[in-house]
């Protein structure tokens, strides 16, 4: 585990943030190019088998790098990560890539693929990472809803046919119903006409100055 700290948080009064205030300008004009390149690289890790030198050398490089890095962490309220809303996923590369087309009450629709590195076995995307961005996406159908942030009580993900790496998806997720602060979430992931996963979820809108 490395032992470099993310800078300290800024004070704020609770929940997941003060402000909404999003840019599309935290991390530079190049930080789409820098998200692929560390995507790739993950991509490639997950089917590399490298020889001994080749590690050596990897670890060599990756030390540098994340020693530079060092000198530019800041904290998650002003991360480029997570608040770039112009690219895949909001610039989050913990996150599945996605697209969103449409964003309103009736829900949201989103373009999402799985890479390389989200294999879970045989060729097809691991279930935990569907899992993710149902909740990201159902998170965000639920926030969009209430117009504010609201965590995930429950998750129930459905699989039930493989989901394709590589391949564009839809996944749609909306608020089927609310009971005050209780947003009932359905959603569905399909590669063309065919279902590959539906979910039933249960998001809680957050009190003022909820954590
Ligand atoms: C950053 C944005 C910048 C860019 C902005 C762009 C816009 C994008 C916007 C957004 C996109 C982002 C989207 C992200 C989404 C990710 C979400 C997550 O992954 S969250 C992490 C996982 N979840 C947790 O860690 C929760 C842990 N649990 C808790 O904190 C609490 O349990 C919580 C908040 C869920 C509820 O606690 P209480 O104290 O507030 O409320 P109580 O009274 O317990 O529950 C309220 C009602 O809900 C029911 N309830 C609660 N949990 C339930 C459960 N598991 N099953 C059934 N009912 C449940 C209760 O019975 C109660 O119902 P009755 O009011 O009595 O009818």
């Amino acid at each position: 585990m490395s032992d470099s700290q993310p800078a300290a948080s800024t004070a704020h009064e609770g929940g997941f943030r003060p402000d909404l205030a999003i840019s599309t300008k935290r991390g530079g004009p190049h930080y789409a190019d820098f998200n692929e390149e560390v995507r790739t690289l993950m991509d490639k890790v997950r089917y590399a088998c490298p020889s001994d030198e080749l590690a050596l050398d990897a670890i060599a490089t990756l030390r540098d790098l994340n020693a530079k890095l060092d000198e530019y962490l800041v904290d998650e309220w002003t991360t480029p990560a997570g608040t770039r809303v112009d690219l895949p996923a909001r610039g989050n590369i913990t996150l599945p890539p996605y697209e969103i087309s449409a964003a309103g009450p009736d829900g949201v629709v989103a373009t999402v693929w799985f890479r390389p590195y989200h294999l879970g076995g045989n060729g097809v995307a691991h279930g935990g990472q569907v899992a993710v961005a149902f909740d990201d996406l159902g998170g965000m159908a639920s926030a969009v809803a209430v117009n504010g942030v609201c965590r995930t009580a429950f998750l129930k993900v459905n699989y039930r046919s493989l989901t394709p790496l590589n391949t564009p998806l839809q996944m749609r997720t909306r608020v089927d119903r609310r009971d005050g602060r209780k947003m009932f979430v359905a959603g569905t992931l399909h590669d063309g006409d065919r279902l590959c996963a539906d979910i039933e979820s249960l998001f809680i809108e957050l009190k003022p100055g909820q954590a």
